[in-house]
């Protein structure tokens, strides 16, 4: 097959690749597939069983519950992911593997896999995999948080989107992803549309003046404001500019719990 052109090449190794339809069928990401911008294609380890079964679990050593995914049908498949990945970008890829082990997922993290080489996702099944494979074939695990699901399909569609919203032409216009919240590592600010009026609550004066300076402004000071209340740990090590200090000194001086 031929190389792709893709901003970003992802492979995904899964024993439920439709599971993935969330991504590529609908909304952002669809778009960005349709029109070539992200590839995704996929790799599921049944298609590797031999046996009349099937099989792609197997027993877990030192017995206890669950089965963890067969080693040889995911080598197999993570094998031919990462080839693949390399015929068609030119670079070798980063395995990555979602597990409430790895590295907790957060927008520096999918700026980072968004700006950096092509990606084979493993998503696994049951109790996980082997920890000789995790050491031979994976080369970064990740998670999206502290709870464990029942698979790594939605871990990893997660992560996909994540990144694949800050490669540049994905978005429709480049600033939303800019504006958006996390991004300076803000909580984003308040947002309002039609009905000015909704159950006797207004839109703020401010956003229907039309001066734009004061918007931004506004939008500033509630984005420092509501990450102040909600999550301070946000702000702590960081550096505020003079504006921002004041917008924030302003919101506190004002705020009536
Ligand atoms: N928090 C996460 O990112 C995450 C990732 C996967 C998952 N479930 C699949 C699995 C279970 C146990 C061991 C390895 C994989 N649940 C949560």
């Amino acid at each position: 097959m031929s190389r792709s052109d893709a901003s970003m090449w992802v492979g995904v190794v899964s024993l439920f690749p439709e599971m993935f339809e969330a991504l590529t069928r609908q909304g952002v990401t669809g778009r960005a597939v349709d029109k070539g911008q992200i590839a995704l294609e996929f790799w599921n380890p049944r298609d590797y069983a031999t046996d009349r079964h099937r099989t792609v679990d197997d027993r877990p050593y030192g017995g206890g519950p669950g089965m963890l995914m067969k080693v040889d049908t995911l080598r197999s498949a993570i094998h031919d992911a990462r080839e693949r990945a390399e015929d068609a970008t030119g670079q070798r890829p980063k395995v990555i593997y979602l597990s409430p082990q790895g590295r907790q997922l957060d927008q520096r993290g999918a700026q980072e896999l968004a700006e950096g080489p092509p990606l084979v996702v493993v998503a696994g099944r049951y109790e996980g995999i082997d920890e000789r494979v995790v050491e031979a074939d994976i080369d970064e695990e990740w998670s999206i948080g502290d709870y464990v699901l029942s698979g790594g399909e939605l871990p990893a569609m997660v992560l996909i989107d994540a990144a694949a919203r800050l490669v540049p032409g994905v978005l429709g216009h480049q600033d939303s992803a800019v504006e958006d919240s996390f991004n300076d590592g803000l909580l984003d600010c308040p947002h309002y549309t039609r009905p000015e009026v909704i159950d006797g609550r207004r839109v703020p004066d401010v956003l229907l003046s039309g001066h734009h300076g004061a918007i931004r402004r506004w939008r500033l000071k509630q984005s420092l404001g509501r990450t102040w209340l909600r999550r301070p740990d946000l702000l702590e090590g960081r550096t505020l500019d003079a504006e921002q200090q004041a917008l924030l000194k302003e919101f506190i001086e004002e705020y009536v719990p």
